[in-house]
């Protein structure tokens, strides 16, 4: 046996391990001792990322194997680095960082046991792994000369920039075909020019996410062993986040660890908001037997009521914090919505005092952009505040401000970002180090073999990294190329000035000329002055808040791609008036579960926002019954 098996006496380490948090009640309990393959499905709130890291601290003490490890996956970094920061503070926490475990994202894994085996006996590189810069390049390459077939049959497709921009790999074949729709038959000259522009960019290493699990079903196909080497080096696996798994990731899970190691997956069904997987319905999560955690200590009873009124699989949800305040329902007319997000930042100041609005979260969300057409505005973001759609970065590993600014990540993965950021200023300025250089990681060591020493480069890469440059006005533009000048000028072509360089397109600023959002503010903060009182309030859409804990959250309707507004149809269900979840179309059940999502955020204060032409008088007595305030924005 070589799982390591979790006693009751165990959970007595918890005090020692993660003092803040509390697993007292039986259903945490039980996630916490269960030593078999099992699914977890939980609330939003309930701690399941903290609850995982927990477990892995107990599981940590008792580990025996010096080369078998704990395999853990999520689904995003955030999860990951929630995961990875709990067990840090801990030197029994701190031996998970290392071999012979793992702990990254599912992508990270894939690619790293089994994708680039099938990569590497190609020959072929890595530049980047982005869904953004391989559709901005694949459009640019199929407006082209070289595919001028393809060119003539695209100008004549409605969706022609989405099947391009969405080719993929698909399974150990490595058929070519898109996510944007069908392709014409392999026959034909036109799917023979996709092929090609397939395969040129693979060849100077620009692939989508997806081609790598079609890498690692080849790998598999090639190498079957890998099957036992992966799972005998991971009797333990823990998969968080699990509802956002698409079954082509599941499948090659399943494959590896399915009745041969110890798998527990943690997840909430009804946060599955992450869609177009064609296969979704053969997803497994929750499996039959599965456990449950239906309380939150996120918030109190009221916001769990309104969340529990959308829940489309209709389990409980629990509110076990405080309650602080009743839930309000903002009604705004088609002439003042652009003024939603602020009155929300004015009853965000009426109800909390300063003290407690410092360092927490206020945020407005929206789904994103979904249907079009002749309604009444309340669509999306857009409608309220327009500067947020202009904001919006349209890739993001090919963009210097991105790479440059990227905040969140540890400080290794900023030095790869700033790598990557400096190698495409190479590219850009066309200096010869940067021919047939795909990968950033390589910069160093190319520029080493060729001038013999690269002591100016590595300075601007730690400067980089550990002060990112401000990219606000035309000055911190001008000062960072000013900088990287400094540093890169013995690589640059000799006749390359300083003015040139400066003058590159990638320093220009990408809202520079548009109009100015609010005063200068940036485009996704609306900054509130009311009652002598400042307050920001960031908006974003649903999904790029997910797994958040905010203080007060505004939850903003919007238009699906169904043509029916989310809050219009979800209200009923929140006022208790009796309506059917059954008579739900799937499309109108993604959009529950989008306010769902968003509706779960807040630990103090939910706000809803609607058009007040959208919602009747029957709903808004019902609400008020129920506690809810309304605010009709004059
Ligand atoms: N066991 C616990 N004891 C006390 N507080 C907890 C516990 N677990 C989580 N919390 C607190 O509850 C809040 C929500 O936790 P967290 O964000 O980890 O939940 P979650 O299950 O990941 O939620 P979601 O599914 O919505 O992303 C946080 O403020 C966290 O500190």
């Amino acid at each position: 046996m070589t799982a390591v098996l979790l006693e009751p006496q165990d959970l007595g380490h918890l005090v020692q391990f993660v003092p803040d948090l509390c697993f007292d009640d039986a259903e945490r309990q039980a996630a916490l001792l269960e030593n078999g393959s099992r699914d977890f499905n939980a609330v939003p709130g309930s701690g399941k990322t903290s609850l995982l890291a927990a477990k892995l601290l107990l599981l940590a003490m008792k580990w025996p194997h010096p080369h078998k490890g704990i395999c853990i996956l999520s689904h995003t970094n955030v999860a990951r680095e929630e995961i990875t920061r709990r067990l840090a503070q801990s030197v029994e926490g701190s031996r998970l960082l290392a071999y012979p475990h793992f702990i990254g994202t599912i992508h990270g894994f894939v690619n790293q046991f089994l994708a680039m085996a099938a990569l590497r006996q190609r020959e072929l590189k890595v530049d980047v792994i982005d869904d953004a810069v391989f559709a901005k390049r694949a459009w640019s390459l199929a407006n082209s000369n070289r595919y001028a077939t393809l060119r003539v049959w695209l100008s004549k497709q409605h969706n022609a920039e989405v099947l391009v921009n969405k080719l993929f790999y698909k399974s150990a074949t490595l058929d070519v075909v898109s996510e944007g729709g069908g392709l014409p038959g392999a026959h034909t000259a036109t799917y023979k020019q996709m092929v090609a522009l397939k395969k040129e960019l693979t060849g100077v290493g620009i692939f989508r996410h997806r081609d790598m699990f079609a890498y690692a079903e080849l790998a598999l196909a090639e190498h079957p062993h890998l099957l036992d080497v992966v799972h005998r080096r991971f009797p333990m696996v823990f998969i968080d986040e699990m509802q956002d798994t698409s079954w082509e990731q599941e499948e090659i899970l399943n494959r590896l660890f399915e009745n041969r190691s110890t798998v527990q997956r943690f997840g909430d069904v009804d946060q599955k908001i992450i869609s177009g997987d064609p296969e979704s319905d053969k997803a497994t999560f929750p499996r039959t037997g599965h456990g449950t955690i239906s309380t939150s200590k996120r918030f109190g009873k009221r916001i769990a009521e309104a969340v529990a009124s959308i829940r489309v699989s209709q389990q409980p949800v629990v509110g076990e914090a405080d309650d602080a305040c009743s839930p309000v329902l903002l009604l705004y007319k088609t002439t003042n919505i652009n003024r939603v997000v602020y009155r929300f930042g004015e009853l965000v100041v009426d109800r909390f005092a300063e003290d407690a609005l410092t360092n927490r979260a206020v945020r407005a969300m929206c789904a994103r952009r979904g249907g079009e057409g002749k309604v009444d505005p309340g669509r999306h973001m857009g409608d309220y505040w327009p500067a947020f759609e202009r904001a919006q970065p349209s890739s993001t590993k090919d963009d210097l401000q991105v790479l440059l600014q990227w905040q969140r990540a540890t400080l290794a993965e900023r030095a790869t970002e700033v790598r990557r950021g400096v190698l495409l200023t190479l590219r850009a300025a066309k200096a010869p180090v940067a021919d047939e250089l795909h990968d950033g990681r390589y910069l160093l060591r190319a520029v080493k073999e060729q001038q013999g020493d690269a002591t100016q480069l590595q300075q601007l890469i730690r400067e980089l990294t550990l002060t990112p440059p401000s990219f606000v006005s035309p000055d911190d533009r001008a000062a960072l190329a000013s900088t990287m000048y400094a540093h890169l000028a013995c690589l640059l072509r000799a006749e390359m000035t300083a003015e040139e360089f400066a003058a590159l397109k990638l320093f220009a600023n990408p809202l520079m000329g548009e109009e100015k959002p609010t005063e200068g503010g940036p485009p996704t903060v609306c900054t509130v002055v009311h009652s002598d009182r400042e307050l920001e309030c960031s908006l974003g859409t649903v999904a790029s808040m997910k797994g958040e804990t905010h203080l007060a959250s505004l939850v903003l309707e919007s238009y699906g791609k169904n043509r029916r507004f989310d809050l219009q149809m979800a209200l009923p269900f929140i006022a208790g008036l009796g309506k059917n979840f059954n008579k739900l179309t799937p499309a109108q059940q993604g959009q529950m579960r989008n306010l769902y999502v968003g509706m779960s955020r807040p630990t103090q204060f939910l706000c809803l926002a609607a058009n007040e032409s959208r919602v009747d008088a029957q709903t808004r007595l019902a609400l008020a019954k129920k506690g809810w305030e309304i605010d009709v924005l004059s």
